[in-house]
């Protein structure tokens, strides 16, 4: 396998060829050889196959592409990025991304795979269930534990050293995360050498990623080629707003990210809790809310007076006493990001934030449910996200949603046998996946018909005005 194409001394390699990895990482990266540190460039390949059109577009322009990025104003600035070197081919076995990811020039391997990306639970429990996961467990490369797994063991018989897995997802604790999946995926696999192997050679630091980066839309390459006379075929555009707080704990060494304004902590857990809690769960919130209102766009819905509203019940009332005390300003930072998602030039879709509920409410919603309850306090304002998913589920389920529900685990079967039951909301109420231990718990299942009845009425009384 011929890896020798990256150009520099050190590669990062990055799994996961979305658009927030080419807004984010790479624009740091970047940076950085902009300011003439030359020694990393970045591998990009993918897991799954619906990456190779991008991959292939990106091979085309060498790598290059322009992002466009916009302020809250309206202005919009662009630039090409240099930092993705080496572009991997994909094909089903991941060959060249295995041969890479165990080649000694690789310090790095960071990865975006999405929330639903994982297959954990809040206890961190690897869901053996899942299909993809079944399916590694027997030598497959179809999830970030199965690709991980094949690259570490070559790696080994390369001597290729230690490495760092850079998890960029949404997660909370998303490195320790990450590392338990893989540790329980080699215990399963019966893989002990490869298992004392990562404990030793491999650490997993934590880290907060923040840029909203919505699907480019077409509108977004005609922009580029207006304004620079490139005609960019896999172009892509963020908010201005960028931020990333990593765990200084990188065992193979990593680029001098502090020079571009990387926040290298100590502990990234208060900036990860308030993003996952204020940030993430609210724009959910305001993607389903605003999705039910036949709104398309998130910037529209922010707008819409009564879901904002919501979401800043939602945090004012029980996530901002949960992280209390905070080493973080969490009004203002609700306001901020409140102010981000009201962006009208950003054009972020409700379609693209909605997705992945079944991930999303037991990372990013049920810690603030279970946090209330044991401080004594009944989470009314909270109540309302999963009570927003409820009625949109139903809406998927009676073939409703204008556009297609995108998630990562959704169990299609389960979902229309739990709304074809006599009572839906008790069966969703009693999801132990979703809920943990406020599962099946009599004063929970209350609340939360108490809340879709809200939802409801909210929803009658918005129609009629
Ligand atoms: N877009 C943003 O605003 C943003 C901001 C911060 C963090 N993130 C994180 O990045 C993730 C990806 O966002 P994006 O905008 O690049 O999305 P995207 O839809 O553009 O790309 C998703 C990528 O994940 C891959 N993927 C999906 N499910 C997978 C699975 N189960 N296993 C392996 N690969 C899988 C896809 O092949 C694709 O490469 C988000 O889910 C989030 O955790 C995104
Ligand atoms: O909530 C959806 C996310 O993709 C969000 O756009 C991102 O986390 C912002 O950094």
């Amino acid at each position: 396998m011929n890896t020798s194409l990256t150009p520099t001394p050190c590669v990062w390699l990055h799994i996961g060829s979305g658009s927030f990895h080419r807004a984010h990482q790479a624009w740091y990266l970047h940076r950085l050889l902009v300011q003439g540190h030359n020694e990393w460039s970045i591998a990009l390949g993918n897991i799954r196959q619906d990456g190779v059109p991008l991959l292939d577009a990106l091979q085309a322009q060498n790598g290059q592409y322009v992002l466009e990025t916009v302020t809250p104003q309206g202005e919009r600035a662009y630039e090409t990025i240099t930092s993705i070197q080496k572009i991997i081919p994909w094909d089903n076995e991941l060959a060249a991304l295995i041969a890479l990811g165990a080649d000694p020039r690789t310090k790095v391997i960071s990865f975006t795979v999405t929330e639903a990306g994982y297959y954990l639970d809040n206890q961190f429990n690897l869901d053996q269930s899942n299909a993809d996961v079944q399916a590694d467990l027997n030598g497959g490369c179809r999830t970030i534990y199965g690709a991980i797994s094949h690259i570490l063991a070559r790696r080994i018989a390369n001597q290729g050293g230690p490495v760092t897995l850079l998890n960029c997802d949404n997660l909370r604790h998303n490195g320790d995360r990450f590392h338990s999946g893989l540790l329980q995926f080699l215990t399963l696999r019966q893989q002990q050498s490869t298992l004392d192997w990562v404990k030793q050679n491999t650490h997993s630091p934590n880290t907060m990623v923040d840029r909203i980066t919505p699907r480019p839309s077409p509108e977004v390459a005609v922009r580029v080629e207006q304004a620079t006379g490139i005609k960019d075929h896999a172009p892509v555009m963020g908010e201005a707003f960028i931020q990333w707080v990593v765990e200084d704990d990188f065992i193979a060494g990593r680029p001098p990210l502090e020079q571009v304004d990387v926040e290298m902590v100590e502990s990234v857990l208060p900036y990860e809790e308030a993003k996952i809690r204020i940030l993430n769960a609210s724009h959910s919130c305001i993607a389903w809310a605003g999705t039910l209102l036949g709104q398309s766009y998130i910037d529209e819905s922010t707008r819409t007076e009564a879901i904002c509203q919501m979401a800043y019940d939602y945090v004012t009332e029980d996530v901002i006493p949960s992280l209390s005390p905070s080493p973080l300003d969490l009004e203002a930072y609700r306001d901020v990001v409140l102010e981000r998602f009201s962006n009208p030039h950003i054009q972020d879709t409700n379609q693209r934030v909605a997705a992945d509920g079944f991930s999303k409410i037991p990372g990013f919603i049920a810690p603030t449910l279970q946090e209330c309850y044991q401080r004594g306090q009944t989470p009314r304002a909270t109540a309302m996200l999963p009570a927003l998913f409820f009625v949109y589920m139903q809406q998927w389920h009676l073939g409703q949603l204008p556009y297609e529900y995108q998630d990562g685990i959704l169990d299609a079967a389960a979902v229309h046998a739990l709304f074809d039951s006599a009572d839906p909301l008790a069966r969703f109420a009693a999801d132990d996946k979703l809920f943990g231990s406020l599962a099946g718990k009599a004063e929970f299942s209350d609340l939360l018909r108490q809340s879709v009845a809200r939802v409801n009425q909210w929803l009658t009384d918005a129609k009629h005005a």
